[in-house]
């Protein structure tokens, strides 16, 4: 429950609405919490993974008004698993326009994984409108990190998931299972793309806990978020995030945020981002506060991890 989890009470959002960024996109987002509050926008993991109302614990409700929204393709936002017009780069624009249409200067960020990557990516485009930055499991989809999820690291520490994980790759295809993972994401049959939805789904909830959680495991059967998770997470690094390998990290890049207060949480056991990642950005980074979470694994929602995320937004909570 979120006590033991020293998160803030369920809350329903005080607003809701979406909001058309493009021909063919449309966002969802919701407002909760304080209306005249100090602002912070919660950026989603995958990408495709949408926001869960568990998001807006991580937030005191009497100071801060939380932002969640779902990113082209993820959630309720429409269409879904749509990977036309769906770039990095199109949601770092999305997330301007949806600053300005809520009438925001500034605004805290907040994200973890993916959400790590977009907002390094986002605060790195626009420095000027990040007042912190909390991140947690930092991701910068270099190839060695995707390498070590996707084709062989994790793979040594979870050998009965990896099984499953590659059951839908025939052998010769398996020596670049995110590429044959693309084609079987991309069939012209149904089946055919919700069978390695699931299986792409399900080796990364199998995987996110230092403890294996069999309810976090059986969302990867709800089809509308394997579908949008797997279709999204896939066509993001078939394309290398539409970056430049380890572009976040640079010098030149890491420069432009230097000034704005940052905390990353880190598990020490997280296979999915592994620690390397967020010790790389301390050492361009040596002023950022970071936290590795000795008993805690890649999702937001281990004990030692959400008490210290809360812990950070408690910090920020008066800028
Ligand atoms: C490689 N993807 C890591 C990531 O962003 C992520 N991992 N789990 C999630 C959800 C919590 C959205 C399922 O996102």
């Amino acid at each position: 429950a979120y006590y033991a989890l020293n998160m803030y009470p369920p809350i329903e959002p005080y607003d809701s609405g979406t909001l058309k960024v493009s021909d063919i996109h449309t966002l969802y987002y919701e407002l909760s919490g304080k209306k005249d509050g100090n602002p912070v926008v919660f950026l989603h993991g995958g990408p495709g993974g949408g926001v869960h109302e568990k998001d807006r614990q991580f937030f005191n409700p009497e100071k801060y008004n939380i932002i969640l929204f779902d990113q082209r393709g993820s959630g309720k936002s429409t269409p879904t698993a749509s990977l036309e017009d769906n770039t990095t780069w199109d949601l770092v624009k999305d997330i301007e326009k949806l600053r300005e249409h809520l009438k925001i200067d500034k605004w805290n960020v907040f994200g973890g994984s993916w959400g790590s990557t977009l907002s390094l990516a986002y605060a790195q485009s626009h420095p000027d409108r990040v007042k912190s930055l909390v991140l947690r499991g930092i991701f910068t989809l270099r190839k060695t990190e995707l390498d070590f999820f996707y084709q062989n690291g994790a793979s040594h520490l979870f050998p009965e998931a990896w099984e499953e994980y590659i059951a839908p790759i025939p052998e010769p295809e398996r020596r670049d299972i995110v590429l044959a993972y693309h084609a079987q994401l991309n069939s012209v049959d149904e089946q055919t793309r919700l069978t390695a939805a699931k299986a792409w789904t399900k080796w990364e909830m199998a995987t996110s806990k230092l403890y294996m959680d069999p309810e976090h495991i059986a969302e990867a059967e709800n089809d509308h978020f394997s579908n949008a998770f797997a279709r999204i997470e896939n066509h993001y690094f078939v394309n290398s995030g539409f970056m430049r390998d380890g572009q976040l990290l640079e010098k030149q890049e890491i420069d432009k945020i230097r000034h704005i207060p940052t905390i990353v949480v880190q598990g020490r056991y997280d296979v999915i981002c592994p620690a390397t990642t967020a010790y790389d950005l301390k050492k361009v980074w040596p002023e950022i506060e970071l936290h590795i979470i000795p008993d805690a694994g890649h999702s937001s929602r281990e004990p030692g991890t959400s008490k210290k995320l809360v812990e950070a937004t408690d910090k920020f909570a008066d800028l």
